[in-house]
Order: C-alpha cells, then structure tokens, then sequence
C-alpha cells in the first residue's frame, strides 16, 4: 500500500521473573523488535501455548507435555542440583500422614515433581489448588502447603532462619514450631542424584528467537553470574531477606542446561510425562546461523 511502510511484528517475549532468573534478566537489554512481559510461572506456559508470546521460560514440565511443537534452547535452564529453597512442602504431619494438600496455582513443574515424589512413596493424599501463605494455609486445615518462587523462599527462611553465622544452609529438612519445610529438588536428589531443571527457555518450533535475542540473553547471565554479590544485595533488599542467604540461593542455581541437567530432565520426564514426544533442542551457541542457511 503506498505510503504504508511494511512492519515485521514484533518478537514477544514472556518471563517468569522470579529472584531466581535475575543474574539472566536484570542486566538483559532487549534487542530492537523484541518485547517482553512478566509473570507467575501458569501464565508464561500459557501465554506461550496460546501464541500471546514467542518465548518463555516456562515449566519443564509443560514443555515436555508439548514437545511435539516446542523447542527449547539448549544452553538455558532453571535447575538445581540438590536443595533449591523455593520450592518447598510446608508440613505439619510426616509425609506418610498427610492426608490434604493445597497446591499454588502459580506452579505447574513443582506440583508434577511434587506428583512424582508422592506416588514413588506410594502415597495419594487430596491436592487442591489453594493460593496463601504457608502458614495461613497450614492454619485452615490443610496438612501440607506446596509453594514456589520468591514467597516460598521468604517462607522457608521464616522457619529455617535467622541462620547463625557460619550456620549452615544445607542440613535439611528444616523445622520449627511444629512446621518442616521438605525441599522437593533435596527430595529429588535423594531419589534421583540427579539435578532438578525446573523451567527452560521455550518457543514453537517453527518461530525460533532471532540471533541478536540470544546473544543478549547470554551476554547477560555473563553480566549477571559475574556481579551476583551485587544482583544478591538488590534482590536482598526487596525480598527483606539477608545478602548472604540471597546469594547463596543465587549460585545455587545451574544455568546453562548441561549434560547432566538434562538427565534429570529426560528422567523426569520419562516418569512425569510417559510416552511424551522426544524433546527438541535449538541449535548450539554460534549454530543459528547455519540453521538459519546464513
Ligand atoms: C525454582 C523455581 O522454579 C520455577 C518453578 C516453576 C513451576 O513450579 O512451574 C516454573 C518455573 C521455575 O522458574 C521456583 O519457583 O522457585
């Protein structure tokens, strides 16, 4: 049409911006023609399932439900391996004695990994979908409360913490005042000894993230892990949570999806998701260009 220059729509990005992501997306400058929003982790899965967005970090667990017609990149993860102290079963009973548990429907990886613990111990109590803090909920009548992200590490520091110095962050289980906090990536080390990835970075297939997309992304996890003092101390600060406990939380996390998270990956997957589709992975660091015939 004359006068009417042809515009390429924007690349739309989702994040989960949780703590836990900002050593990636705090020092992210977006490249031009690409957008982002933000929110909890059900809303990027849906928002990227649905065509709103191009790219998200989503649950794993939906990107293995999905395989057929997602892709992942394939040098980003949110994994631990080990405890990750946000993701967390608050509990009044000993597992074998729970009988209702309420479940945060902000999250759909960690209700599947909370799934997969609860049937390899052979046990089946109610979950319901119920949105409150821990002890709120525990207060009301559920028995057990699965929460995730920043609340729940606020949450787990509530009863774990304050931590005497030089006390230490890993004895697990922690307890106090008749509540154990159990970690469900500790649980799944237990059972595994493998690490736990709890999101990836997804797109569908046939709408891959342009180049300059990713390198920003890399460009900043490398600006993010290289000042994570600094990233901690800001993040400590909202949170009300000490720097310490926030950096150890930070380099805690296993960022680059590497050979061993995606064994816990294709485990949990096998276990969660049986008969899923296998999943795909982008192209390497420096490969888009071959992909792309470039
Ligand atoms: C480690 C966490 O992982 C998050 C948990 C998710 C889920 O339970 O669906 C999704 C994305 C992850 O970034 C956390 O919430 O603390």
């Amino acid at each position: 049409m004359p006068g009417h220059e042809r515009t390429t729509p924007p690349y739309r990005a989702g994040w989960i911006h949780y703590t836990n992501v900002a050593p990636i997306l705090d020092p992210l400058r977006l490249p031009p023609g690409v957008t982002a929003i933000t929110g909890v982790p059900t809303e990027m899965n849906s928002a990227l399932l649905s065509g709103r967005v191009d790219i998200a970090n989503i649950s794993a667990v939906e990107f293995i439900r999905n395989a057929d017609r997602l892709e992942a990149l394939p040098d980003f993860s949110v994994a631990v391996l080990g405890a990750v102290y946000s993701v967390n079963l608050f509990h009044t009973w000993p597992l074998e004695e729970l009988r209702r548990v309420a479940l945060t429907a902000q999250s759909a990886m960690s209700v599947a990994l909370l799934e997969v613990l609860l049937r390899g111990r052979g046990l089946s109590p109610r979950l319901e979908r119920a949105e409150g803090e821990a002890e709120e909920l525990l207060a009301s009548g559920y028995d057990g409360v699965l929460r995730i992200g920043d609340s729940a590490l606020r949450e787990w520091y509530g009863v774990a913490g304050p931590l005497t110095p030089g006390g230490s962050m890993t004895a697990l289980p922690n307890a106090a005042r008749g509540v154990t906090v159990t970690d469900l990536a500790q649980e799944w080390f237990a059972l595994t000894g493998h690490p736990f990835v709890f999101a990836v970075w997804a797109y569908r297939r046939e709408n891959p993230p342009p180049p300059a997309l990713l390198q920003a992304m890399r460009e900043a996890r490398r600006q993010g892990l290289g000042h994570l003092a600094d990233v901690s101390k800001r993040h400590a600060l909202k949170l009300g949570l000490p720097g310490r406990v926030v950096q150890h939380y930070l380099w805690n996390f296993r960022y680059h999806l590497e050979a061993p998270d995606r064994l816990g990956l294709s485990e949990f997957a096998a276990l969660a998701v049986p008969g899923h589709a296998p999943l795909r992975f982008g192209p390497r660091p420096g490969e888009e260009m071959l992909r792309a015939g470039g």
